[in-house]
């Protein structure tokens, strides 16, 4: 690229207000405009260091450390890419939605990229007093998730084990939605009888039945330009299934006792830690419903897939409910914690947390004061180093010759002994060995 574009360019990235550097192919920066250098800058020469170098603090590109580099995939698709980065900023390490759009030449070969970094505001990599906290690969993947589809104006359906965070993840799609300006609405769908239903969603006239002294504004007209959360989805009864998927359908409601349909104006998130495709499979939850509020599946991951978030997880929550200001946890009751299983998930973590500042007196909250009340927990089931395991769904054939592979490989079992483990005859073990690609 000339050197007078590559000027215009940087004076016009300069004038932007989210923060953006210009970056050569060998990953150096060659300009950052006036927000970066406030944002993430921190006062030191930016000009001629390598991208890695500044956001990372890495020796080497993020694709040679284990990360997506986002300005790699640029290169190889020729196309503007976007990834979810933990970058070193000023105030600590940040979450970061990083964005590369490639600038070519009069030949069309790319010189530079413009890479445009946005914090992420919905979630924290650090202990923070609200919101959701986490830097696990799981917890990431669910962020990128989010950030991708709260702009739109998609049904979000969260799925998760109870205790994982789902209300805070819809109120976290909301808040990075263009509604996040309008109400959050969040209704319990659990315990919900037809007249209840109806009349908390869709409100009444006056006089509609008895008692109902004046016009009542249902839920639905309170998430008017803003986000309905419907919670625990899974257990409305199949006739308020109906009544919902006819809101949704035809996109109007009516008061009870009102003649007028309304305009409904809300971007639905619902969740459940129910098996929703094992309902429609028993006929307990409408095949329609399931399709019109999955356009976009989240999975919310349990405390066991994400344990490296714990001890982060255990100084916020410690933050949010600890009466007395500043206490923190001993490195033994964090590894304690660490090794445990929470069936009720971050809920349960935090009850315990509760429990156990109501006992300490001093200043350090150690693992007596966790297990005083809580020492039946069970600890963390960690699948066994040498255990069999598959990471995905495989074909039945390729999984019977991964098996294989494995229990052949089992010391302390001959040939015989492995077939009476498989319950097969010898020969058919041989067999299967012998179709097995060579080791
Ligand atoms: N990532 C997170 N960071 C910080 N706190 C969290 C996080 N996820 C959940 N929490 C806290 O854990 C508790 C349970 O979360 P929440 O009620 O959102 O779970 P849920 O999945 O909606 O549960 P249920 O399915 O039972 O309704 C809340 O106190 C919430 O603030």
């Amino acid at each position: 690229m000339p050197a007078h574009s590559l000027n215009e360019l940087i004076s016009f990235l300069d004038g932007l207000p989210e923060p953006r550097i210009v970056m050569d192919t060998d990953y150096r920066i060659v300009a950052a405009n006036a927000a970066y250098v406030r944002e993430f800058g921190g006062g030191q020469p930016l000009a001629g260091r390598k991208c890695y170098q500044v956001s990372h603090h890495f020796d080497v590109p993020c694709d040679q450390a284990g990360e997506s580099c986002p300005l790699k995939l640029s290169l190889e698709g020729g196309e503007p890419q976007r990834v979810l980065h933990l970058h070193h900023t000023p105030r600590g390490e940040e979450h970061v939605a990083v964005e590369t759009t490639p600038i070519r030449d009069d030949q069309g070969r790319i010189t530079h990229l413009v890479e445009t970094m946005r914090v992420v505001r919905q979630a924290s990599s650090r202990a923070a007093a609200q919101g959701l906290v986490g830097r696990s690969p799981a917890f990431v993947g669910m962020l990128e998730k989010i950030l991708r589809v709260a702009p739109s104006d998609a049904a979000v359906l969260l799925l998760g084990e109870t205790g994982t965070g789902k209300e805070l993840v819809a109120r976290a799609i909301h808040e990075a939605s263009a509604r996040e300006d309008g109400p959050f609405v969040a209704v319990d769908c659990a315990g919900m009888t037809e007249t209840l239903f109806e009349s908390e969603l869709f409100g009444y006239e006056k006089g509609a039945f008895t008692g109902a002294m004046a016009r009542k504004q249902g839920l639905v007209e309170a998430a008017a330009g803003g986000t309905l959360f419907l919670d625990e989805i899974g257990e409305l009864p199949l006739a308020l299934q109906v009544k919902l998927l006819r809101l949704l359908e035809t996109g109007t409601y009516r008061r009870v006792g009102g003649l007028d349909w309304l305009p409904a104006d809300f971007r639905l998130v619902t969740a459940t830690h129910r098996d929703l495709r094992a309902m429609v499979q028993a006929e307990t939850f409408r095949r329609d419903l399931y399709f019109r509020i999955n356009t976009f599946p989240i999975h919310a991951p349990a405390l066991h897939e994400r344990t490296e978030d714990i001890p982060l997880l255990a100084a916020s929550l410690l933050e949010r409910v600890d009466r007395k200001a500043g206490r923190r946890f001993s490195p033994t009751a964090l590894a304690w914690l660490s090794e445990r299983r929470f069936a009720g998930n971050i809920r349960e973590l935090r009850n315990l947390i509760e429990r156990a500042t109501l006992l300490a007196d001093g200043e350090i909250i150690d693992q007596p004061h966790l297990t005083e009340l809580a020492d039946d927990l069970p600890p963390l089931a960690r699948p066994a180093a040498d255990a069999f395991s598959v990471g995905e769904v495989v074909a039945l054939d390729d999984l019977e010759r991964s098996y294989l592979a494995w229990a052949k490989a089992r010391p302390g079992l001959d040939m015989a002994g492995l077939a009476a483990r498989l319950g097969v005859s010898q020969r058919t073990l041989y067999r299967k060995l012998q179709a097995l690609p060579p080791a």
